[in-house]
């Protein structure tokens, strides 16, 4: 049984990404997680060296780092293992699969079929979601004027963020990116297709995990001017069947949302708000910033790489 372990190392296992997907894989029996020991997890040599060893690498590193181990990675030509990297560095790289395995029929596959995968960003795995499939199906323009608007817990900024929070050092809520150069949006918009830049406005509040990420639509302004009923019958029939994403029926939806509902779970839900009469819709996703949006969005995609049942 044990010569069939997959074997995995997470460079930057004692960050805040890296220690949610520890804490996963600690819970699949088909795979063993190989530590480096603390003084050497920066050292190049000794984490290329645990690079040759396993089947998969996740990296849970700021960009410049994880830039760094892909090319110690690429050092170990046709020993080089699998590669998750869970950083911004990768994500609209022609060469590697964008790992948001439900943004498109076949994509799972896609997924399981790489070498790189870029884990998706936690705002944008939440705006894809509910702009892909409209602009898939032709209710959405690809030039259509996109407003999106989020707030994420505060571990979204890893352990600065969280230590700020916890000290009492930072407001209770605040918008930031409002230079509109976040750096979800490349991803962002490429991956739901859109030709017009999309303007982001993300904010973070006093609360550990959790997110919201909405997108308020003039309904004439869509082609065929659907009802909130059409948009949310086109996003049901893009989900039907999927273990972690799902749509709420507005029949259930109610008027009002709090960000912390799916913590500590893979899923991701989308709502569509709306009323017909005034012509207005806003389309909402909820996810945990710490599991859909980054430390369960990897799991699902090592379990897909490596060939393991889903969760
Ligand atoms: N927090 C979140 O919700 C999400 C984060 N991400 C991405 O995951 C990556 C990690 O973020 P996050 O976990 O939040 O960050 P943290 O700051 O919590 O953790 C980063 C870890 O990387 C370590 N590290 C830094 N430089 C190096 C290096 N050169 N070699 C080895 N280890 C290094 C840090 O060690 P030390 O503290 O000692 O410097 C720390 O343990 C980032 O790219 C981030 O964008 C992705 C999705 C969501
Ligand atoms: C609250 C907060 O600061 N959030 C982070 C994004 C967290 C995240 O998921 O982004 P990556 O996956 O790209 O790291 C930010 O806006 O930079």
């Amino acid at each position: 049984m044990s010569q069939n372990l997959k074997s995995i190392f997470i460079d930057g296992e004692a960050g805040t990404t890296g220690l949610g997907i520890r804490d996963r894989l600690a819970a699949l029996p088909e795979v063993v997680v190989k530590s480096i020991a603390a003084d050497k997890r920066k050292d190049p040599a000794a984490r290329k060296e645990m690079m040759a060893g396993v089947d998969l690498v996740v990296l849970c590193l700021p960009d410049d780092a994880a830039r760094e181990s892909v090319a110690l990675a690429d050092e170990l030509g046709s020993d080089a293992p699998k590669i998750v990297d869970a950083a911004t560095a990768h994500r609209v790289a022609p060469d590697w699969v964008y790992g948001f395995a439900e943004m498109a029929p076949g994509h799972a596959e896609k997924i399981a079929n790489a070498n790189r995968v870029s884990n998706p960003g936690c705002y944008p795995t939440g705006a894809i979601a509910l702009l892909r499939p409209l602009v898939d199906a032709g209710l959405l323009a690809q030039d259509h004027p996109i407003t999106v608007n989020a707030v994420s817990g505060y571990s979204g900024g890893g352990k600065s963020m969280i230590e700020a929070h916890e000290a009492g050092a930072a407001p209770a809520f605040e918008l930031y990116g409002l230079g509109l150069h976040h750096k979800h949006l490349p991803e962002l918009q490429l991956y739901s297709r859109l030709t017009r830049r999309p303007i982001f406005v993300p904010s973070v509040g006093n609360f550990r995990q959790g997110m919201l990420v909405s997108i308020p639509l003039h309904l004439d302004m869509l082609p065929g001017k659907p009802t909130t009923a059409a948009l949310e019958a086109a996003l049901t029939a893009h989900y039907a069947g999927s273990t972690y994403v799902s749509v709420v029926p507005s029949a259930q939806a109610g008027g009002k949302l709090e960000p912390e509902s799916l913590n500590d779970t893979n899923r991701l839900e989308l709502r569509v708000f709306g009323d017909d009469a005034l012509g207005q819709a806003v389309l909402v996703a909820n996810l945990d910033n710490l599991g859909k949006g980054a430390s369960g969005a990897a799991v699902q995609n090592i379990r897909l790489m490596l060939g393991l049942a889903e969760g």
